[in-house]
């Protein structure tokens, strides 16, 4: 199922076309027990051909385990956030854009919100700035304001817009500033319960949200930057984790799913790498005070995503290739799931899945 949705032929419209695809298939005979001709392949009996129809039939349990989530996800729209920790290699980069336009193809809504701080790390290494964060967030000067505007829109922007593209035309880039789409205000860190001054660092008060509408209606997928306009004609630094929390919430989005670079939250970070699968919103705002680093901007934008409405935040590796895929299609789901903790009983039927709104993984 991955491999077809990684190669470039699934894009092209001759592979679109389940017909296409047969009539290119090189026959030795039509006869077959079935409704009516159908192309057999040459060499299509024998012990091979038994063990090939083995192999198989394992691909169609693969296939048959998609469908109540095929259906469940049918029109539903999902926020992808793409933490720049998940994108350092070139293979799970490509990875991830098949999911991508494989989600595209399933009949979902994609909208991915990417991050890219360890490119603008690198990038102000390379200009002799050195980076400080505090509490997950960038202390933004307006010269390193400069810098992240450039990364994101001109290098990462670029390079995810690209990668889905090589599937076909469905990635259109944006900044949070084109349309307004995000409109922040300046905000400090909270350490120990105190505010700190973190420089140019925005948090999104206004979503306009019909631009991304626009390009989802039209079978677009929107690639976005977390750089804001502020409420004061400015240009703010957003954590990206908090900025796909906001559009998620007003997209009414099905779903938030952040990929990163652990395996989900840790239990006891860094002491333990025992991954906590699910938590109910209470139990996440529990835990929140005593969070670190990366881990409570994303914490609090699942905190905000479930809050306004969006019935699952999941956090997964995106270092594992087609986490994507795993979680959205299988029955094992993977990572840390935060719902509202009013779980409706999933049931087995696949209309039935398409109607439960909480809860049941994926
Ligand atoms: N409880 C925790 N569980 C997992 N990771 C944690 C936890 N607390 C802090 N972290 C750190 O948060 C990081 C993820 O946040 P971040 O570096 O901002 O990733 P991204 O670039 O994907 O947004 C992890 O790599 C880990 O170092
Ligand atoms: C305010 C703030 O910290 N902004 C982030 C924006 C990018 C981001 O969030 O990237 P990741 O998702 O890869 O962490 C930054 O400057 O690094």
């Amino acid at each position: 199922m991955t491999d077809t949705a990684a190669s470039p032929a699934a894009a092209s419209p001759a592979a679109e076309s389940p017909a296409a695809e047969s009539a290119g298939t090189e026959s030795a005979g039509t006869e077959s027990a079935g409704t009516g001709p159908v192309a057999v392949p040459a060499g299509a009996r024998g012990p091979a051909a038994t063990a090939r129809g083995h192999a198989a039939l394992a691909k169609t349990h693969v296939l048959i385990e998609a469908l109540p989530w095929l259906s469940r996800f049918q029109g539903a729209t999902i926020v992808v956030k793409y933490g720049g920790n998940a994108m350092t290699e070139p293979a799970l980069r490509a990875a991830f854009a098949a999911d991508i336009v494989f989600l595209r193809y399933s009949g979902l809504r994609v909208v991915v919100v990417h991050g890219g701080g360890p490119q603008i790390t690198a990038h102000l290494a390379r200009l002799g700035v050195e980076s400080t964060f505090v509490g997950g967030l960038r202390v933004t000067t307006p010269e390193t304001m400069d810098i992240v505007r450039m990364v994101l829109l001109g290098q990462v922007n670029r390079d995810v817009v690209g990668l889905v593209n090589d599937h076909g035309p469905f990635a259109v880039g944006l900044s949070g500033e084109d349309a307004n789409l995000f409109t922040a205000k300046r905000r400090p860190a909270i350490i120990d319960g105190q505010p700190v001054d973190v420089g140019l660092v925005g948090d999104i008060v206004k979503v306009r949200a019909e631009t991304v509408n626009a390009l989802l209606d039209s079978g677009k997928v929107p690639v976005i930057a977390s750089v804001a306009r502020g409420v004061d004609g400015g240009v703010y630094n957003v954590n990206a984790d908090t900025a796909a929390a906001e559009l998620a919430v007003a997209l009414g989005a099905t779903k938030l799913v952040v990929l990163t670079d652990v395996e989900g939250l840790y239990a006891d970070w860094p002491a333990s790498d025992e991954v906590l699968s699910e938590l109910t919103i209470t139990e996440l705002e529990a835990l929140l005070p005593t969070l670190a680093s990366g881990m409570i901007p994303k914490m609090e934008a699942c905190r905000r995503a479930v809050r306004g409405g969006v019935p699952q935040a999941h956090v997964l590796d995106g270092r594992v290739p087609h986490a994507l895929l795993l979680e959205i299609f299988t029955d094992d789901g993977i990572g840390t799931l935060i719902t509202p903790g009013t779980a409706v009983e999933p049931t087995v039927t696949p209309a039935s899945a398409a109607s439960t709104e909480t809860g049941d993984r994926p």
